[in-house]
């Protein structure tokens, strides 16, 4: 192991691999953080595996995904290490930190704040852009080659983080995505009010992804995006209809908005659908 340290919290077989939790601390957050690791087991001494990180929703912890989704029979089929971060700085106690589900501890939001008390910790943009990135390529057995995906926060995360580093993060998912923050409630009034401060409104659009698709100029992106039509956040918090509108006006973008009638907001709506998103990273990033 080279670089910044990692500690081993626990390893558990699952399928041809085992499922890890780690602990380090974290410079951009200025705290210690968990994330999950699948590695899969390696055929010789050489081999590399393509790596996928998957950004959980509000309330979540590193442990929600690796529990219930069941991507782990899928990453073990493709030979994927895949990456789960936290979902916000611990332990940092700030004032009114841990008042709402939706602010706060476990709803970090993937943005770099502006605003204090929350812009010395609440830096999750950068962590996952820059340190846990850095990390994992010095710490695992990886090609270079990273993907991402997530759900609801972690899937505004994941195209936020996935469309302004084409060159980092090859391929892209979501199920049922925040895509429009700036345009909601909770976006307007709580996380980018408070994180980013309403004299910066003109930073807002770099963490929407409906309006990063609007300005984008990179390399073609395909993007996966699983939606539920009985989900309680689809026409308050989650809007994907707008993104696929912005993707329709700009040729570099295609996204592919599969609406499914019945599933609602959680990990069983997720784990239907695993085994077509780890296909479509592992189709790109095998390349
Ligand atoms: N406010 C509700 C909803 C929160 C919610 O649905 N969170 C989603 C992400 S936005 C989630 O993944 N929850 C954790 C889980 O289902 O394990 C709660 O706290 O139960």
């Amino acid at each position: 192991m080279a670089g910044a340290s990692v500690e081993l919290v626990s390893s558990v077989k699952c399928f041809n691999g085992f499922q890890k939790v780690y602990k380090h601390v974290s410079k951009e957050l200025n705290c210690s953080m968990n994330f999950s690791l699948y590695e899969p087991v390696k055929a010789n001494p050489e081999e590399k595996f393509p790596v996928l990180f998957y950004l959980s929703g509000l309330t979540c912890t590193e442990q929600n995904f690796i529990q219930k989704s069941g991507f782990q029979r899928f990453a073990s089929e493709k030979k994927l290490i895949v990456v789960g971060p936290d979902t916000s700085p611990r332990g940092c106690n700030l004032p009114g930190d841990s008042e709402r589900w939706d602010f706060g501890v476990s709803a970090g939001c993937y943005l770099d704040a502006l605003m204090e008390p929350w812009s010395k910790n609440y830096r999750m943009y950068s962590y996952v852009t820059k340190e846990l990135t850095q990390l994992i390529k010095d710490n695992f057995p990886n090609t270079g080659k990273f993907g991402i995906f997530g759900h609801s926060m972690g899937g505004h995360g994941a195209m936020v983080i996935g469309l302004r580093n084409p060159d980092l993060f090859l391929s892209l998912s979501a199920f049922a995505p925040i895509c429009n923050p700036t345009q909601t409630e909770w976006g307007k009034d709580v996380a980018f009010k408070n994180y980013l401060g309403e004299e910066n409104r003109a930073k807002w659009n770099i963490y929407d992804s409906t309006e990063v698709i609007k300005s984008y100029d990179g390399p073609e992106r395909n993007i996966l995006v699983d939606q539920g039509d009985d989900d309680e956040f689809l026409n308050t918090i989650l809007l994907p209809q707008n993104l696929k509108a912005a993707a329709d006006s700009n040729p570099k973008v295609k996204v592919n908005l599969r609406m499914h009638p019945g599933f609602n907001h959680s990990y069983f709506f997720i784990s239907t659908f695993m085994a077509d998103h780890i296909e479509h990273h592992a189709k790109i990033l095998n390349a």
